[in-house]
């Protein structure tokens, strides 16, 4: 077996089928930087459909900054073609293409004399928008990426956190709308607490955006969590799978892929879903806190639960009481019971949710919305079937997909 068997494996090529023309064709493309012996990306070939988020992951010094930046053209590709949307590419004037591509990096570059709204502005001030259409766009995008405008937008970047300057990055590359968006570790230099709620802030607007979005990371969890497909490299961009992450997990193509997934692919597929995607027990017993003992008794009896969950005016979980706590309340029911722990949003995946349920020491994650009202309740067993169920689909897949090649 050479290297490249290796890494490619019998099942490297083996995609998801689809039919639609893909948003960007790879074609053999190759970069050979001056006085390196090997090319950096050697010959890739690939479609990345469009709408979706395609994950490039690797080790370091792969090749996958090269192949974003032959993508948009930063660099020029030595052979191979690149094709945009249907058109090849190859030989478009750069500036042109890259108005039709938001690129986002790690360090963001942010320009740090520009307002974050000059920033923003960059690219339709280039394309000569009014200044009208300029402000509606700055304030428009603000909003998306959740930052107020009125708050934001005069600001400077050194008055912002790296989580903002992170956002504002990103509404920057969405500015003129491009239909493509290259994002190069955008979440690499963030403490963990704020990747997981950029990623999670991600997801959602990559609902409501619908861009095709190429994502390079070194974190096999993230690419697993955002990704709609994963391309694992090898060296010199060699791909060595490109699939669904459930089905990377299910049947990685070769040991390097199993390598590269590490331990633990069951642990692993728990970030394929999210809390909002699964059936929550809707059923808690709840009362408001600045209700009456007596009142939270009689919920906590007529329910059947052995507990209860106080809530304040806004339907934010404050504490879990059970009847003998309401017993000893002497009325105030702000100092009844336990306070809540375990509190995930329902963009959060079920591994961030089972994490806080074990790091809590609570048997359940109480499930809150963007603005912290309670939604219901997620139990061990609901996490355990989601588990296999992802994995029974995934098994299936290959079942049927093998049944139509033998
Ligand atoms: N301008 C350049 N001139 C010469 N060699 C380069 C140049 N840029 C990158 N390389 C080399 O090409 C290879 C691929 O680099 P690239 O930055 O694309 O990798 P990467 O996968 O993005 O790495 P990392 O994850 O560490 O950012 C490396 O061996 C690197 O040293």
């Amino acid at each position: 077996m050479t290297a490249t068997d290796q890494i490619a494996g019998p099942g490297a090529s083996q995609a998801a089928a689809t039919t639609a023309e893909p948003m960007i064709r790879l074609e053999e493309l190759t970069k050979s930087y001056r006085g390196q012996k090997k090319p950096a990306v050697d010959r890739v070939t690939m479609d990345m459909p469009r709408g979706e988020i395609i994950v490039l992951v690797g080790p370091s010094g792969c090749g996958k900054t090269t192949t974003m930046e032959l993508i948009n053209r930063l660099i020029e590709p030595t052979s191979g073609r690149i094709h945009l949307d249907g058109e090849d590419v190859t030989t478009a004037d750069p500036d042109t293409l890259r108005r039709r591509i938001g690129y986002v990096i790690q360090q963001i570059g942010l320009f740090p004399h520009f307002t974050v709204g000059e920033n923003i502005a960059t690219v339709p001030k280039l394309l000569g928008w009014d200044k009208a259409r300029i402000g509606n766009r700055v304030d428009e995008l603000l909003d998306l990426v959740g930052l107020d405008p009125a708050v934001f937008a005069k600001r400077y970047p050194k008055e912002l956190s790296g989580g903002q300057r992170q956002r504002i990055g990103v509404a920057r590359a969405l500015a003129a709308d491009p239909p493509v968006m290259l994002m190069d570790e955008p979440f690499g230099a963030i403490d963990p607490i704020t990747r997981e709620r950029l990623q999670n802030e991600f997801l959602r607007l990559q609902q409501q955006v619908k861009k095709t979005i190429v994502f390079v990371t070194h974190d096999i969890d993230e690419a697993i969590k955002l990704g709609d497909r994963i391309a694992i490299l090898g060296e010199q961009s060699r791909i060595a799978q490109y699939d669904t992450p459930a089905n990377i997990l299910s049947n990685p193509a070769s040991t390097y892929v199993e390598d590269f997934i590490g331990s633990g692919a069951s642990l692993k597929r728990l970030n394929l879903s999210l809390v909002g995607d699964v059936a929550l027990d809707t059923g808690a017993a709840t009362a408001r806190i600045d209700g009456t003992a007596a009142e939270a008794r009689d919920t906590l009896e007529s329910s059947g639960r052995s507990a209860l969950l106080l809530l304040d005016g806004q339907g934010r979980p404050q504490r879990w009481v059970d009847a003998r706590d309401l017993d000893r309340a002497d009325g105030d029911l702000r100092r009844a019971g336990e306070p809540v722990s375990a509190l995930v949003d329902t963009g959060a995946t079920l591994s961030y949710a089972l994490n806080e349920m074990l790091t809590s020491n609570a048997g359940v994650a109480l499930v809150v919305d963007g603005s912290g009202a309670f939604q219901g309740l997620l139990d061990f067993e609901t996490v355990m079937v989601t588990t296999r169920s992802i994995q029974r689909d995934s098994s299936d897949f290959y079942r049927a997909a093998k049944a139509v090649t033998d």
